[in-house]
Formats: structure tokens, C-alpha cells, sequence
């Protein structure tokens, strides 16, 4: 084995995780850890298909961040150890100094720390980037597994001056948009509320969907490919647009489910006066650091446009740089549990990679 891997967070992406490595019989990693918000369970061997089993019986211990990581310290004395956060809470987040002191490497397809408090996120980075420093990988965070994080850091490393990175940076609102705003005629219409529940079944939606209507994901994401550039963008200079009808963005979120329908209305309006004029609602990012603007709009586009032509849920991601005039573009599947689980697991390979000796 190479290097140890201990899981906070074992929903929907965590969950897949495991089973990418399970199933692939990888030699070199071994998931020594799991917890939820209640429980966790650590193995001195690797853990099995049984591990579910596992957590939710009477072995597993009351889940607190430092009991869980007290618990990791034979794994880190015998193998490099990756606390892998499959969460999305911000809590866990704030936790992230405290692992890298303590000589744990970080894998996360969680926004929160590179997104929110920007003290936070200097920390991190000053706390990964010496010499032998423990190891931060957050490739899942934009695109999910798309190569998206990688890319940015290889243009900016290589002294590349980014000019504009902007895209579809949300797997729920291209899917969303995708089906509902479109100019085939042969297209079945869809009702907003409808492609909103099914975009929540198919797992790219935040557990509340309202963290993709509202902008904020996206915004997160803008900050994030901002930060990587070099700019110290926060939420109050990403301007955002919340497309959360007023009425429902203080519901609980079955309520908001339920209550969407009502304004089905109000977005097939938006979209008719769009269609009319042979454009499309799409909901786009922008980083610009030339102009200093960045921002998260639904904007229409005509049909000529690549993000126009954008299917199900992928992402399309284009870097406008000195050395890519006309923009080095990316695209794919940005949402799901499959490519989320594919940008971590390639993640751990690097620091498997990078800790051999
Ligand atoms: N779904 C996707 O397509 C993508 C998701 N992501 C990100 O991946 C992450 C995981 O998403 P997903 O798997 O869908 O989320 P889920 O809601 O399915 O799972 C979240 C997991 O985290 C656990 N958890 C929540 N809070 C805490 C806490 N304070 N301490 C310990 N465990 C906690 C939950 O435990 P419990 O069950 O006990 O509540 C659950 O096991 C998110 O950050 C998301 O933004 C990134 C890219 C794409
Ligand atoms: N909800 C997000 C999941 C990935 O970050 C999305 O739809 O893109
Ligand atoms: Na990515």
C-alpha cells in the first residue's frame, strides 16, 4: 500500500469513492477510515464492501473531529495519510490547519475552504507549500473531475497571465438550462420545477438545490478559479445573480421543492422572450482579472454560441491567457458522483505519486 486514506463524509460522492476503489482492487491505496455526522469507524487493515455495515453497527464510535483524528495516528505513523473530506460543511473546513500541522494530506471535493474566509485559505496554502509540506488537492471542486484546477495551476505556474476564465461551471444549471432553454423545435417542452427534481435525483444538485439556483455554488467556483489566478476574490467581490424566486429562498427544502411549480410561470416567460429572439438562457461565470469584474449571470446566448450547444449536464470551461488567445477550452461532465469520485481518486494517485520514496 502507499498511502492511507480516511473519509469524513460518506454520502453520495464518499460512498462512490469507495466503490471506484474497491472495484479497481487498487494496490495503492487503502481506505483505513470512514465517518458521517455521527460515526466513525478506523481499521488497522483495509477497510471492505462491508463497511457500511460497519459504521451504522455498535463498533463504530460518536463522529467529533478530534476523536476522529486521534484515531488516524497509527495509520500516519505507518503510511502517508489522506484525510479525504467528502462533506460539505464548513466546520470540517475550518479543521483543514489543523490536519496539515499535523502532517495529514488534504484531498476535498469540498468548496468551502477554498471559497470562504480568504484567511482561511492563506493558511492552507502556506501551511501546503513548502518543501515537504503535506499535500492539498481540491481538483473536484470546479468541473468536478474535469482537469480543470490542474490546468489553471499549470498555466499560472508556468507564468501564463490569465486574461478571463469563463464558463458553465454548474452540472445542475447546464443541466437545468440545457433541457429547459432550447431552440430545437423538436424538443419536448419541459416545466423549470420538473428538470429541477430531476437534476436533484440524478445527484448534481447540493443536498439543497437552492446553493445552484441562488449562484452561490457557482460564485464559490469563481472565487476559487480566481484565487488559483492569483486574485484575492471573495463573496462581496463576485457579483452574483440569485435566480431563487424571493418568496422561497427561507423554506425548508422540502417546502422549496414543493412550492417551485408555482413559479414555473415566471421561468417559462424568461425563457419564451429569450426563445423569441433565437438566444438561450444559460447561467455563466467570470473570472476577469483585466477589468477586475467577476461575476455569476444568466445570460442568453444565440444558438452560435458553445454554450449554447451544451448537452446534459456538462461543464465548459474556457481560459482566455496571453498564450491561448483564442481560449483553451474544457468540457465534460462537471456533475455526478462518478467524475466527482474520478477527480478525487486521481487526486490520491498524485500524492501516492509524490510520496514514494
Ligand atoms: N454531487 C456532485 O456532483 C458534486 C459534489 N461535490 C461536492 O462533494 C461533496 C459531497 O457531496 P455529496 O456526496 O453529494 O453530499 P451528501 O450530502 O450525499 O453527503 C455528505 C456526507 O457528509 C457527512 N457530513 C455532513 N456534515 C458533516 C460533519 N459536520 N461532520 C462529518 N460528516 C458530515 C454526511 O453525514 P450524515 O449522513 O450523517 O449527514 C454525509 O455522509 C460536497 O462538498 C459537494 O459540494 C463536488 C463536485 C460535484
Ligand atoms: N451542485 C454542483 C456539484 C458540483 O460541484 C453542480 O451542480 O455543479
Ligand atoms: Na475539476
Amino acid at each position: 500500500m502507499v498511502v492511507n486514506v480516511a473519509i469524513v463524509g460518506v454520502g453520495l460522492v464518499g460512498s462512490e469513492f469507495i466503490r471506484q476503489v474497491l472495484s479497481t482492487q487498487s494496490k495503492k491505496i487503502a481506505v483505513v477510515a470512514v465517518a458521517n455526522s455521527r460515526a466513525f469507524l478506523t481499521s488497522s487493515a483495509p477497510l471492505t464492501a462491508s463497511w457500511k455495515d460497519e459504521l451504522a453497527s455498535g463498533s463504530a464510535k460518536p463522529f467529533t473531529l478530534d476523536a476522529f483524528t486521534a484515531s488516524l495516528a497509527a495509520s500516519k505513523a505507518a503510511h502517508p495519510t489522506v484525510i479525504l473530506d467528502c462533506t460539505s460543511n464548513e466546520t470540517v473546513a475550518t479543521y483543514y490547519p489543523t490536519w496539515l500541522a499535523g502532517g495529514f494530506h488534504i484531498v476535498t471535493p469540498n468548496k468551502k475552504a477554498f471559497s470562504g474566509d480568504l484567511g482561511l485559505y492563506k493558511k492552507i496554502k502556506e501551511l501546503s507549500s513548502q518543501p515537504g509540506s503535506p499535500l492539498v488537492y481540491h481538483e473536484s471542486t470546479v468541473g468536478a473531475g474535469l482537469p480543470v484546477i490542474n490546468t489553471l495551476n499549470d498555466l499560472v505556474n508556468t507564468g501564463d497571465k490569465i486574461v478571463k476564465i469563463e464558463g458553465i461551471f454548474s452540472g445542475t444549471l447546464s443541466y437545468i438550462f440545457n433541457n429547459f432553454s432550447t431552440l430545437d423545435a423538436s424538443a419536448k417542452p419541459v416545466k423549470f420545477s420538473e428538470v429541477v427534481s430531476v437534476a436533484k435525483d440524478l445527484g448534481y444538485t447540493e443536498p439543497d438545490p437552492r446553493d445552484d439556483l441562488n449562484g452561490m455554488d457557482v460564485a464559490r467556483k469563481v472565487i476559487i478559479l480566481g484565487r488559483v489566478a492569483g486574485l484575492d476574490l471573495t463573496q462581496e467581490t463576485v457579483q452574483v445573480e440569485n435566480i431563487v424566486p424571493e418568496m422561497l429562498r427561507s423554506l425548508p427544502t422540502d417546502e422549496f421543492m414543493a412550492k417551485l411549480p408555482e413559479f414555473d410561470e415566471h421561468f417559462a416567460k424568461l425563457n419564451a422572450e429569450a426563445v423569441q429572439n433565437g438566444q438561450v438562457l444559460r447561467y455563466v461565470g467570470l473570472v476577469d482579472p483585466v477589468h477586475g469584474k467577476s461575476s455569476v449571470t444568466l445570460a442568453r446566448y444565440p444558438a452560435s454560441h458553445p454554450f449554447a450547444s451544451l448537452k446534459g449536464s456538462d461543464n465548459i470551461i474556457a481560459f482566455t491567457t496571453e498564450r491561448f488567445p483564442n481560449p483553451l477550452i474544457i468540457q465534460g461532465a462537471g456533475a455526478g458522483a462518478a467524475v466527482t469520485a474520478f477527480g478525487i481518486y486521481s487526486d490520491i494517485l498524485k500524492i501516492a505519486e509524490r510520496t514514494q520514496h
